[in-house]
């Protein structure tokens, strides 16, 4: 049997009996899909009905990608695909958590986490940024590898290192949001929800818009920084959609306290005048919906603001209104 160059289809539309793809080299043709069966961990094999065609599809949340193992079908061909898999995937909500340093992200999402095995949650990649290797450009075998603290080169000198900066954050926000779910969300009972540490939204829309601001970012870098943003999440935004974000809010002199109080030695230098800027972004974003925005469905997704100021930490009456307030705000994503 011959075999064709793999070709790349994504998934349109998904419903209980049929699912069509969209051929994206020749972004034209449309099959649909019919239910079999049959599937992997992350693959589903499908079968072209009337002919030896066999597709693999690799699928991450809504979105599947299919890749064409042998030859070509007929434009009318029909597949067989298992969708009670796709269901699972698609039953799985994507939720941010977002707020100023130090409000309470963490341990806000250690409790989610330690509430209901339906939720995972993906903190902010923060160790990675804290140790950057690299090799010097010394003569070929004698480079010495290096581990760079990104984090702490962007607070000691914001001007040079801030876009850089951004680049690197974003691209780890942007990998930690195309994981795909564990494996046992898709069993869920309830609603299963993957829970983000922040995101490529407030990547963009709180700390590279307030260094831009700041002067931290040149009109240049900005202009960059947004093209690519943009760039990105036209092709892979679609994978890494939100449905929901839950902004922990507090007052700046709050967080502040709390930031002495962990005492996390890169943030040594920061002012309060510098969460007072970043309450404000998030206020924007989240409250009074003026921050400026260029993906649509950002603009419809719903935000639970959640009262940060109180003691959370060590009080089980506290935790547990949280976390009916949560489970009600994800029942209704
Ligand atoms: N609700 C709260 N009340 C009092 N202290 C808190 C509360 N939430 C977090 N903390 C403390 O504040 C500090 C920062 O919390 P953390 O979860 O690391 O914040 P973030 O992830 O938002 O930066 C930690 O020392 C933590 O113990
Ligand atoms: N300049 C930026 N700083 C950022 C960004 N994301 C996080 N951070 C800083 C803020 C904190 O010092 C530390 C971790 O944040 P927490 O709020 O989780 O404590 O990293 C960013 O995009 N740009």
């Amino acid at each position: 049997m011959s075999r064709a160059a793999p070709l790349t289809f994504v998934l349109r539309s998904m419903s209980l009996n049929s699912v069509s793809v969209r051929n994206i080299k020749s972004r034209s043709r449309v099959f649909p899909l019919f239910i079999l069966g049959g599937y992997s961990k992350s693959a589903v094999i499908c079968r072209c009905l009337g002919s030896n065609t066999y597709h693999k599809l690799c699928i991450a949340n809504k979105i599947a990608k299919t890749r064409l193992m042998t030859k070509t079908p007929s434009s009318s061909a029909q597949l067989h695909i298992d969708t009670k898999h796709m269901d699972s995937l698609s039953r799985v909500k994507r939720v941010s958590i977002e707020g100023n340093i130090a409000v309470g992200k963490s341990t806000f999402a250690r409790l989610l986490q330690s509430q209901n095995q339906d939720w995972e949650v993906a903190q902010e990649p923060i160790s990675k940024w804290q140790s950057v290797e690299s090799t010097s450009s010394q003569a070929v075998g004698s480079a010495q590898p290096t581990v760079s603290n990104l984090l702490q080169m962007m607070y000691q000198d914001p001007q040079r290192w801030s876009y850089t900066f951004q680049t690197f954050s974003c691209m780890s926000r942007m990998r930690t949001q195309l994981q795909p779910p564990p494996a046992r969300l898709l069993y869920a009972q309830g609603t299963p929800v993957q829970v983000f540490e922040r995101s490529v939204y407030s990547d963009r829309y709180i700390f590279a818009l307030n260094m831009f601001e700041l002067g931290c970012i040149s009109a240049v870098e900005w202009a960059v920084y947004q093209d690519w943003h943009s760039f990105l999440l036209e092709q892979f935004g679609h994978r890494a959609q939100l449905e929901g974000i839950i902004y922990l809010q507090a007052p700046p002199e709050t967080c502040m306290a709390r930031l002495r109080k962990r005492g996390r030695g890169e943030e040594r230098g920061v002012q309060l005048t510098y969460l007072e800027k970043l309450h404000v972004q998030h206020e924007n974003w989240l409250v009074n919906k003026s921050t400026e925005l260029h993906f649509e469905h950002l603009k419809q997704v719903p935000v639970l603001t959640v009262d940060a100021s109180v003691e959370f930490e060590r009080d089980p009456e506290v935790q547990e209104r949280l976390i009916t307030q949560v489970q009600t705000f994800f029942s209704g994503l």
